[in-house]
């Protein structure tokens, strides 16, 4: 369904919004929870990829669908070659057949497991028959995605010499791994990371406790989108946030204060404020820490009026849909003088607003969300607005909260 979006008829936007559990921190933690069922999880993401890894976990076998899910495929690949005795085929959308799997599946190969390729070499779907695999060193390659690093971490406390990883390479989003280490390690699980070689030691069991997750602070960084290209004194609250947050997202706190926006806790709500501060003429960031927030930055620069240099996006490529090819397509429909490279994105200054453009999302719940604040400068339509269910379903419903108008077109 494509939808026509207009900004609220007041300049300064005041709010509040209840973001769930955090995806990455909820799969995570799902996984977890299958080895070890003294876990109780609050606060679970009500994201379509954190229910395709309760559907993945909870299938006694067969044909597993996790759609659009790059964790879910990613972390059940790991969890169902260490489990013996189960045999399982693990598939997903179109778009999942083209994203990378090979480090993985060569890092689980080498451990001892055993995982085929069913159509193309190096991309799901995948045969997998789990066995117990009695190595536990492996070399892998950092530079890709680091998911794979995550979802051998995350079953490594269950194999029986636990697991000691090292990595090649610059390591891409690294904080996803410093989370997956972190969840390990509030469970009771003995980890260790010592520049590029990590250990993960054995637990057969873990004491009885109940794990919140922290809600999504990737999901954040629209409503820090809507707060920049608002008026001063705008003020949006969100709920379940905490400083000591083990997601790297967490950064946008810092980021967006050069954009006019400050953060404070009030309890567990972050509140976001608009200062009086004109935002700074140019932003220049290198996301490689924070690849998912990309597209926030680059539609907020050109609703902003500023240019922007941002680097570390090679992974982009490889995401829900090639994202920088996607950028430049839209932000140049809306008006925006875009240039990319495989691993960069420069946004010209200024640019005229085009009213009335309808932005393609390609799949991809994140073209949605980061084009959607720009309705506060422009009217704009989004195509395919369902898509948003990949990580926030409740998206839309929260705009209008906060006085968008959002109708079906
Ligand atoms: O581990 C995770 O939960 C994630 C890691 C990142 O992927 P890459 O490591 O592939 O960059 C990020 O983009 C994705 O949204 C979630
Ligand atoms: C890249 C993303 O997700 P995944 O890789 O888990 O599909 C995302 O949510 O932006």
């Amino acid at each position: 369904m494509t939808i026509q979006l207009s900004g609220p008829e007041m300049p300064t936007i005041k709010g509040s919004v209840r973001i769930t559990g955090s995806k990455s921190e909820s799969n995570r933690l799902l996984l977890l929870q299958a080895l070890y069922p003294s876990i109780r999880l609050e606060n679970l993401s009500n994201s379509d990829d954190a229910r395709a890894m309760q559907q993945g976990l909870a299938a006694g076998g067969g044909t597993i669908d996790i759609h659009h899910a790059g964790t879910a495929m990613r972390f059940l690949t790991a969890y169902f070659a260490t489990r013996p005795g189960r045999e399982v085929i693990l598939t997903g959308s179109a778009r999942m057949k083209q994203r990378p799997i090979r480090i993985l599946v060569d890092a689980l190969r080498a451990l001892g497991a055993e995982v085929e390729y069913l159509e193309n070499p190096g991309f799901p779907p995948l045969r997998i028959r789990g066995r117990r695999l009695e190595n536990n060193q492996v070399t892998l390659p950092a530079d890709v995605s680091s998911q794979y690093i995550s979802a051998l971490l995350l079953v490594a406390p269950s194999l029986p010499q636990g697991l000691d990883l090292r990595l090649e390479g610059t390591v891409t989003s690294l904080p996803y791994i410093r989370m997956t280490l972190g969840l390990l390690g509030r469970l009771g699980v003995a980890c260790e990371m010592e520049g590029n070689r990590i250990r993960v030691f054995p637990v057969g069991t873990l004491p009885k406790q109940v794990c919140t997750v922290e809600s999504d602070w990737s999901s954040a960084s629209y409503y820090y989108s809507i707060v920049a290209l608002s008026a001063p004194g705008s003020e949006v609250s969100l709920s379940s946030y905490r400083p000591d947050s083990l997601q790297g997202d967490s950064v946008l706190q810092h980021l967006f204060r050069k954009l006019g926006v400050e953060s404070s806790f009030q309890g567990d709500q972050l509140v976001l404020r608009r200062t009086e501060a004109s935002p700074i003429d140019h932003l220049d960031l290198d996301l490689i820490e924070a690849p998912d927030l990309a597209q926030t930055f680059a539609t907020c620069c050109f609703g902003l009026g500023i240019s922007c240099d941002l680097t570390g996006l090679h992974t982009l490529k490889i995401k829900e849909t090639d994202r920088l090819l996607a950028l430049q397509a839209e932000l140049s429909k809306l008006g925006a003088g875009v240039q990319v490279t495989g691993s960069t994105l420069h946004l010209q200054a200024g640019g005229a607003f085009r009213e009335g453009q309808v932005v393609a999302t390609y799949n991809d719940h994140r073209m949605a969300m980061a084009f959607a604040p720009l309705a506060l400068k422009m009217d704009l339509s989004v195509e395919d607005a369902g898509v948003v269910s990949k990580s926030y379903p409740g998206f839309w419903e929260d705009l209008e909260k906060l006085g968008f108008q959002v109708r079906e077109a």
